[in-house]
């Protein structure tokens, strides 16, 4: 049970006045999903986790999912006698070998020495292990550029780690250290994208959903709670979806005269009500993910009229990507088999045959003048709105929150 594992940061090391406050937040997210396995600690740069019992390189995957870690590595902790490190390293190269001897495997002894006092210097003990190894593994060649075998041996103040293996982490800050969101979350490719992105730069998200029953039904409701479910494993922090029936003011829009507008309008008529859901919440911005150009209703000048809807700043991490990028990320965070499930969105139930793709300003608001009746219709949906909690993959439904204009009943 001597077995550790180091966890490392990037930018977090970069970051000068709030490092420790960042350092903080990481072990807490990082205890928050291994509490039952693991102990943490911080130590400089890095993190290290103290297993409660014995554990597997499986029982790691979900540090996989924890912003803020660039890599980590399984160590065996040891005193800073010479002999121990050659013995170790010689386990090590025989545990990497699995049982292969005849394979001609290249192998390098890597040694980072941060305590000073030891009587070595790096390339001596680097040599010296390499030697030792060889000796007893003649089938070994070195190679010091792409060895198939890494062996590092890190000797610092408390004692010597080594390792054979960095598992690479997803990066970027850990959650719960820049602010707070709501997206704007369909069952789309785009915006759980855009909320993954946004928790990796560290913000804590809640998610709003428009649904329109009858026209879409419950396979598209289980769709979006599917994906707030991967994207809640990306957080330590619950993630409250809101889940808004936009029926009715959809058929408004879709009987006009200038139906032409409807999207745009529709798009309106969502922020105004995710700004209200993100004031009663508490969070700070919204985000989309929108992406330039990329269907009608995404021109710059819908992008303006829609965004005049809220006095919110909207964040659109997707805004310049391409929809291939866009994708990638998608399957890199396990989203995107869900994503293209062919349930019916919100959007697409209204969509008119020929969208306008430059909504001036002035037009939607002299329509908007007309219907009165939408803004009613606003607080309405949001009282008759569904808000669910997921945690680590687990949904429950719970209380809806009733509003009036201004305020929470
Ligand atoms: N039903 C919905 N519920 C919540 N937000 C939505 C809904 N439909 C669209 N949005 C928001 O508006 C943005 C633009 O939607 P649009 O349908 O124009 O583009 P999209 O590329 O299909 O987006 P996505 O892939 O996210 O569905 C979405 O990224 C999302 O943030």
């Amino acid at each position: 049970m001597n077995n550790i594992v180091i966890v490392r940061v990037d930018e977090i090391g970069l970051k000068s006045g709030n490092k420790m406050l960042f350092m903080k937040q990481l072990k807490n997210n990082i205890e928050s999903k291994f509490k039952d396995l693991f102990s943490c600690k911080i130590l400089g740069n890095r993190i290290y986790l103290f297993p409660k019992k014995t554990f597997n390189n499986r029982d790691l995957d979900n540090l996989g999912k924890i912003f803020g870690i660039s890599s980590y590595s399984v160590a065996k902790k040891i005193d800073k006698d010479f002999e121990k490190m050659e013995e170790e390293a010689y386990k090590l190269v025989i545990e990497a070998l699995n049982n292969d001897f005849d394979s001609c495997k290249s192998f390098r002894v890597s040694v980072n020495r941060a305590d000073k006092s030891f009587p070595m210097i790096s390339p001596e003990i680097a040599a010296r292990i390499g030697e030792y190894v060889l000796s007893n593994i003649p089938s070994l060649t070195v190679d010091l550029t792409q060895p198939d075998i890494n062996i590092e041996i890190d000797i610092r103040p408390e004692g010597v780690y080594l390792f054979k293996e960095r598992v690479r982490g997803p990066s970027g800050l850990p959650v719960g250290v820049s602010s707070t969101g709501t997206v704007l979350l369909s069952g789309g490719i785009d915006s759980p994208v855009a909320a993954l992105l946004m928790l990796r730069r560290g913000m804590v998200i809640n998610g709003v959903n428009f649904y329109s029953p009858p026209f879409t039904g419950p396979k598209s409701l289980d769709k979006i709670i599917k994906i707030s479910s991967i994207i809640s494993e990306y957080t330590p922090f619950p993630f409250h979806l809101y889940v808004v029936p936009l029926t009715k003011i959809q058929m408004l829009f879709k009987d006009l005269e200038e139906n032409q507008f409807s999207v745009v309008l529709q798009r309106r008529s969502m922020m105004r009500i995710a700004d209200k859901i993100s004031n009663l919440t508490g969070t700070k911005v919204l985000i989309t993910g929108e992406s330039l150009g990329q269907v009608a209703s995404q021109t710059v000048e819908n992008i303006l009229t829609i965004s005049e809807s809220t006095q919110k700043v909207i964040f659109r991490p997707l805004i310049g990507s391409t929809k291939n990028e866009t994708i990638e990320i998608s399957k890199k965070f396990g989203l995107y088999e869900t994503s293209i499930l062919p349930y019916e969105d919100s959007c697409s139930v209204f969509v008119p045959q020929n969208p306008a793709t430059k909504a001036q300003l002035r037009k939607i608001k002299q329509i908007e003048s007309y219907l009165p009746e939408v803004s009613v219709l606003e607080d309405e949906v949001i009282n008759e709105s569904k808000k669910y909690e997921i945690r680590d993959g687990k949904i429950e439904e719970i209380d809806v929150f009733k509003m009036v204009k201004g305020g929470i009943l």
